[in-house]
């Protein structure tokens, strides 16, 4: 095959990585429909996918049992200088780890096709469109990737003959021997991804799935933009874009960060539970926010699809997420195969099927007691078919952010919202964020870890010099035009362990008083942490009365409570060490003052 491209530097560096890892053949993607064609018939062969009947051009797929999530434990930060990658990042000389990876990769893709992905993160219109190439061994790579992201001919057509570009070098770490049979998700035991932010190069090794292996995710758009951004004064977030539109037709962009597996997708999609508020989707997990001419910040999404949660997404929670995927062109990771040819997970619906294929492979019936569906089991969807999909949503300019959500998982402490005193204090009240960990990432799940930003797994650079990075941006704006920052938890518990605020589509109504507040006439009482409304300010008309007093326990700021997050805040702040901005140690203190 010749290489449809006159770009050198890519030419080159296509031959020395096919001469390295020796594959069979070198496949350029172009995103054509004959090419996903050729290739879900091929990965249908192989066993790795089966062709759903229910849902057009979808397709399940099982990854390995050990391969099913995030390894931040196996995740690396090779900056020149350890001191670079700060105490949040695992860190490895870059040599070193070249020296490594290097010998995995040898012969890593014998057996196997190499296929190179042109990218675009971001539009494909854009001024300065922002390009990348994966090279891969796996074709579910491929699909997932043109899904993700804008990808194949009219990315590589960007590149003329000397545009940069991030190198993005993945390999599932399984090389074949001639005759050895193929098994349908082919990983390896031994696993790195790798970040090199000077060179702006990822290597990934021995994983097949999401943000391991679909480099322009969160290797590119959080890990490696982060310090794009650093550099050029920008932010690339962890955070959903929405629109959001009153009765009376006034329309907000809010930008909101929560952890993985903690509502991100869900906030985007919302279907408002309060009579004419529209919410429409820009994105659901990456925002890039640049200054427009006129000083406000402008979000935009630099993917392409959405990469959702399974578990907990039906008709009643999140019915838009449904609707986008009975659309078809859909691929599903660790979900259960029903016997008609579709998909089921907990969560799905209210009483499963007499009998699925569970994501292990195995027969499941409602009476086996384990889960049919993996936690972190996901959907790969194009957002182009999502109904809520903001016209906008597109546009290279991005949309004007009126209000930035900071949010975790927390059981108990924080309020349901929190209006930061100003942009100062919410950068502490992101850098504080905390929150239980999920099924996202390998490792114990519920164990209440601060997660800045919702960044803790993606800072690419020191997380003491990020906090600094949010301060500055703030100090060179217009005040005026900067976002309101605001904490949320949706996820506060009783004492009996339920949720005291309903969520999901009654969100709508913390988002409501966000833009009220925004506007100017919202009520709220100050406290020690914020600006925290009573259950008065809120709009609960329509919901159930004897939810009311949960309302208000949800909002309740219990000084107690409080007080013992502190030395909960200094322990993190000492693991940043001398490069905490001492705007936010005097945060921390003015809190502490606050609390007596
Ligand atoms: N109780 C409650 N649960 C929620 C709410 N919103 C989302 N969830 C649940 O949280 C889980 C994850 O939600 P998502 O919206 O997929 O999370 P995300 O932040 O997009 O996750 P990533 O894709 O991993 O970044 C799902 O099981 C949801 O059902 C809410 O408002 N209240
Ligand atoms: O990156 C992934 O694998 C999925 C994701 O969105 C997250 O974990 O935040
Ligand atoms: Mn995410």
């Amino acid at each position: 095959m010749t290489a449809p491209t006159a770009h050198r530097g890519l030419l080159e560096w296509v031959s020395e990585v096919a001469a390295l890892t020796t594959p069979d053949q070198v496949v350029w993607c172009d995103g054509s429909p004959l090419e996903r064609r050729r290739l879900t018939d091929k990965l249908v062969e192989a066993g790795t996918f089966v062709r759903l009947e229910k849902k057009p051009n979808s397709f399940w797929c099982a990854s390995d049992p050990d391969d099913v999530a995030r390894v931040e434990d196996r995740t690396y930060l090779c900056s020149a200088d350890e001191a670079d990658a700060g105490p949040t990042n695992n860190w490895m000389d870059p040599l070193d780890m070249k020296i490594i990876m290097t010998e995995l990769y040898r012969g890593s893709m014998a057996g196997r096709t190499m296929y190179v992905i042109p990218f675009c993160m971001g539009p494909l219109s854009a001024e300065n469109p922002v390009l990348g190439v994966e090279i891969t061994d796996s074709p579910y790579v491929v699909i997932s990737m043109h899904i993700m992201t804008r990808a194949g001919s009219a990315a590589l057509a960007l590149f003329g003959e000397d545009a940069d570009f991030v190198r993005c070098l993945h390999s599932v770490g399984a090389p074949l021997k001639p005759g050895q049979a193929d098994v349908p998700w082919p990983c390896d035991r031994t696993k790195y991804i790798s970040q090199f932010p000077e060179e702006r190069m990822i290597w990934s090794y021995g994983s097949g799935y999401g943000g391991n292996a679909l480099l322009g995710k969160k290797c590119y758009s959080l890990r490696i933009a982060s310090v794009m951004a650093r550099d050029e004064g920008w932010l690339a977030e962890h955070m959903l874009i929405l629109k959001l539109t009153s009765p009376h037709g006034t329309v907000h962009y809010i930008a909101a960060a929560f952890p993985s597996a903690c509502g991100k997708t869900n906030l985007a999609m919302l279907e408002p539970s309060i009579p004419g508020w529209k919410v429409e989707t820009l994105g659901d997990d990456i925002a890039w926010l640049r200054f427009g001419d006129d000083g406000r910040l402008y979000a935009v999404n630099p993917e392409n699809g959405f990469f959702g949660v399974a578990p907990g997404t039906g008709w009643k929670t999140n019915p838009n997420a449904m609707r986008t995927l009975a659309e078809g062109n859909s691929i599903f990771i660790n979900v259960a195969l029903t016997d008609d040819g579709d998909v089921w997970w907990e969560g799905c619906s209210d009483t499963p099927p007499d009998h699925l294929t569970s994501w292990r492979r195995e027969d499941w019936t409602p009476a086996s007691g384990d889960l049919s569906s993996h936690p972190n089991s996901r959907y790969c969807t194009p957002i182009a078919q999502c109904p809520t999909a903001a016209p906008e949503w597109d546009d290279p300019e991005g949309v004007p952010i009126s209000a930035i959500f900071f949010g975790g998982r927390r059981a108990t402490t924080v309020p349901l919202v929190t209006e930061s005193f100003d942009w100062q204090h919410g950068v502490f009240l992101g850098a504080t964020l905390s929150s239980e960990t999920t099924a996202a990432a390998t490792g114990e799940v519920g164990v209440v870890r601060r997660d800045p930003m919702a960044m803790l797994p993606f800072i690419g650079y020191h997380a003491g010099d990020y906090f600094q990075h949010w301060i500055d941006i703030g100090k060179h704006a217009n005040t005026a035009k900067l976002p309101k920052i605001f904490y949320v938890n949706w996820f506060r518990r009783g004492d009996d362990g339920r949720f005291l605020w309903p969520g999901f589509g009654e969100n709508a109504r913390v988002l409501k008083w966000v833009v009220d507040r925004v506007e100017g006439h919202a009520t709220a009482f100050q406290t020690p942490i914020g600006w925290v409304p009573g259950a008065k300010a809120l709009d609960l008309r329509g919901l159930d009365p004897s939810s009311h007093f949960d309302v208000q326990r949800a909002l309740t700021v219990d000084h107690d409570e409080w007080r013992a997050e502190l030395p909960l805040i200094e322990q993190w702040f000492a693991t940043i060490g001398e490069k905490l901005p001492t705007a936010l140690r005097d945060e921390l203190e003015a809190l502490r003052h606050r609390l007596d």
